[in-house]
């Protein structure tokens, strides 16, 4: 995959190469991952991130583990099974890393080739999916916004690099600016990873998409200012009841967009949503290293000893949020408990 590739993570001669995203913006590198303990920490220090790469990146590894634990009497499902529980322990917001990793330990008994196979039909999908979700998004923000160009505001990185291609907020911004209706998007630079600084401005100059970068506290001084016609997130896993866990900040945004009359729109493929979560109080919010925050740039910004609450996500609940939009259209929450979800 070059600078041209539009694909973030790629199944290559039995390794998994994928774009460095801790690299970016001043190089664009690619990592060719080769073991389990690779893809984990790879997706634990967020050099492959973003909800549904993220769960493609976990089924490669499945897809790995099966290799490497099939010998002439065949795949040893107990030693892929436990690699496959570190696989999605990775990280625990993101519902599409176990529900990735659950679909292909389910082809185990199919053996290495089954799973192989699983994992790149995930991977495949993810596209036809992102695609249609943010088809149906902009529909959905035209018919709520009507006057275009649009002055839209997103958070943290939901591109091309946090899929596989496309994109789901960002992705539906693409589709909108394809058309001529984008004025301008505000992103926020979104600490301590800065996903949006580093990863969203690449992506939009990349585009060609005007845009403007803020700290993340302006973003609710900008719907305040009317500055936004309307606010595009992902999502890491959307509860039965609408609740949404994603990037922290997205509250804020929300609460602010509610009060401004300003539409907030959570774009995410089916892969995001946990039916077997009745609301946001069930979701395991991942608590990240002091470290993110009291240095800059590797520099120590903070006194030594300083204490850090660092939430890596928050909730938003449903009532705050005007749609969430899946590839197949909108979301509508109550759905019924679905039975295979993590
Ligand atoms: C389409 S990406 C969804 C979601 O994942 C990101 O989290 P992270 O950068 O920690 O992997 C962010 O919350 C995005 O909105």
């Amino acid at each position: 995959m070059g600078n041209s590739s539009t694909r973030s993570i790629a199944w290559r001669d039995g390794t998994i190469e994928a774009v460095d995203q801790v690299a970016l913006p001043h190089e664009y590198r690619l990592l060719r991952l080769t073991t389990v303990d690779q893809v984990i920490d790879a997706i634990q220090r967020l050099a492959i991130r973003g909800a549904p790469a993220i769960g493609v990146a976990g089924a490669l590894a499945v897809a790995l583990s099966a290799r490497v634990h099939t010998h002439a009497g065949g795949c040893d499902e107990i030693a892929v099974r436990t690699e496959a529980q570190r696989i999605a322990d990775a990280r625990p917001t993101a519902v599409n890393l176990s529900w990735a990793v659950r679909r292909v330990v389910g082809k185990l008994g199919g053996g290495a080739d089954a799973v192989l196979a699983e994992a790149l039909e995930i991977l495949a999908e993810d596209e036809r999916q992102n695609r249609a979700a943010a088809s149906h998004a902009a529909d959905l923000v035209r018919r709520l916004c009507r006057q275009e160009p649009l002055r839209l505001l997103t958070h943290c990185n939901t591109g091309r690099l946090a899929t596989v291609a496309w994109g789901t907020a960002l992705g539906t911004i693409r589709e909108l600016a394809a058309a001529g209706g984008v004025a301008e998007v505000l992103f926020g630079e979104t600490r301590p990873l800065l996903q949006g600084a580093r990863l969203t401005a690449w992506e939009l100059a990349e585009a060609g998409i005007p845009h403007r970068m803020l700290v993340d506290s302006a973003g609710p001084a900008a719907l305040a200012a009317g500055m936004v016609d309307c606010v595009l997130v992902g999502a890491d896993r959307v509860c039965a009841n609408g609740d949404v866990a994603n990037k922290i900040g997205t509250y804020s945004l929300a609460l602010a967009a509610n009060r401004a009359g300003v539409p907030f729109v959570v774009v995410a493929p089916e892969s995001t949503l946990d039916l077997s979560l009745a609301g946001g109080a069930d979701i395991v919010i991942e608590e990240r290293a002091a470290g993110e925050v009291v240095a800059f740039g590797g520099v120590d910004v903070a006194p030594a000893g300083t204490r850090v609450f660092n939430p890596a996500f928050d909730v938003t609940p449903a009532e705050l949020i005007t749609a969430v939009v899946t590839e197949n259209g909108l979301f509508s929450p109550q759905a019924a408990v679905r039975e295979d979800a993590s």
